[in-house]
């Protein structure tokens, strides 16, 4: 037996023709949505994700808003970026991809950005609505994960999920969105200081490895017929992509999604249906 792909790319190219039509109903409405990107310095993967999100929004009609600062840019150089984004009415969403060079406060980015504008569903007072079960634009690699999921008819109710990292785009925020009322599955957030991860790992009926370790997850750690999610961004001495799940996982589980091509793809998607979303809430 070999897992069902999870083809996040053809489930992201899905959600993107969806989206035109609501753009297009946008437009009619004298509204078109427009996404910012703040991109500061020349990490070349940087550069090809933001890229990605910029081919991403043409192809759905949304306007594009690209700022670019050079590596060497201050703290202060960068705010003065977000306060302009904030109060630019073109820009109806935008991000400010992380990570930012060593030396600037990140946080402090983050929070000076305006609220009803964050795409990434990261700003602290979106993550509080979130915790707060208020609604807010979701993070998009968590909300990513969660459709990718549903679309494919993986049982999330009552399944024991095992999170793999803690980092603030997908660690920490995944938890929050499984244990909903609406999804109410059952969670174990695992990290470098879990003691005995394949304990955990052998009981998940669902696997979401975001801890960027390369084949940290296993065929003998899997439960045979889980659903096994692979978050991990690694590159190898080639530059080629190298996930959090060795291949030989796909003998084991019932899903599994590739890398590239799956949860990258839908990050993306989501993205463009935040900023859909608070360009429909702007309209009433
Ligand atoms: N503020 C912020 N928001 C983010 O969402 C954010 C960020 N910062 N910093 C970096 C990470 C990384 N990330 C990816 C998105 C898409 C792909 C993606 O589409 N990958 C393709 C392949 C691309 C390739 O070949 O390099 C795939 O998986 O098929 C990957 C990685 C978003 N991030």
């Amino acid at each position: 037996m070999t897992a069902q792909i999870l083809d996040g790319k053809a489930t992201a190219a899905a959600i993107k023709s969806e989206l035109t039509a609501r753009v297009a109903a946008l437009k009619e409405k004298g509204v078109t949505p427009g996404l910012g990107t703040v991109l500061v310095g020349d990490d070349p993967g940087s550069q090809k994700y933001v890229a990605g999100k910029h081919r991403d929004c043409a192809q759905v009609g949304i306007a594009s808003i690209q700022r670019e600062l050079p590596a060497t840019a201050t703290q202060e150089e960068i705010e003065a970026v977000v306060r302009e984004l904030n109060e630019d009415p073109a820009c109806t969403g935008y991000i400010v991809q992380l990570p930012l060079p060593k030396g600037i406060d990140e946080n402090r980015i983050l929070e000076l950005m305006d609220p009803a504008k964050d795409a990434d569903g990261l700003h602290p007072m979106n993550l509080g609505r979130l915790v707060l079960n208020e609604p807010a634009p979701l993070p998009c690699t968590p909300n990513g994960i969660l459709t990718l999921l549903r679309r494919y008819g993986v049982e999330i109710k009552g399944a024991e999920v095992v999170v793999v990292g803690r980092g603030v785009t997908i660690g920490r925020p995944m938890p929050l969105l499984l244990t909903r009322r609406s999804e109410n599955a059952t969670v174990t957030q695992c990290h470098t200081g879990t003691r005995d991860l394949s304990a955990h790992l052998k009981r998940a009926d669902i696997v979401i490895a975001a801890a960027g370790s390369p084949h940290l997850i296993r065929p003998e750690d899997v439960k045979p017929g889980a659903a096994v999610l692979d978050v991990g961004v690694s590159r190898n001495a080639e530059g080629k992509i190298v996930g959090d799940v060795h291949p030989d996982v796909a003998e084991v589980a019932g899903w599994i999604s590739p890398n590239p091509g799956g949860v990258g793809p839908m990050t993306r998607a989501l993205l463009l249906v935040n900023v859909v979303e608070a360009a429909e809430r702007s309209v009433g």
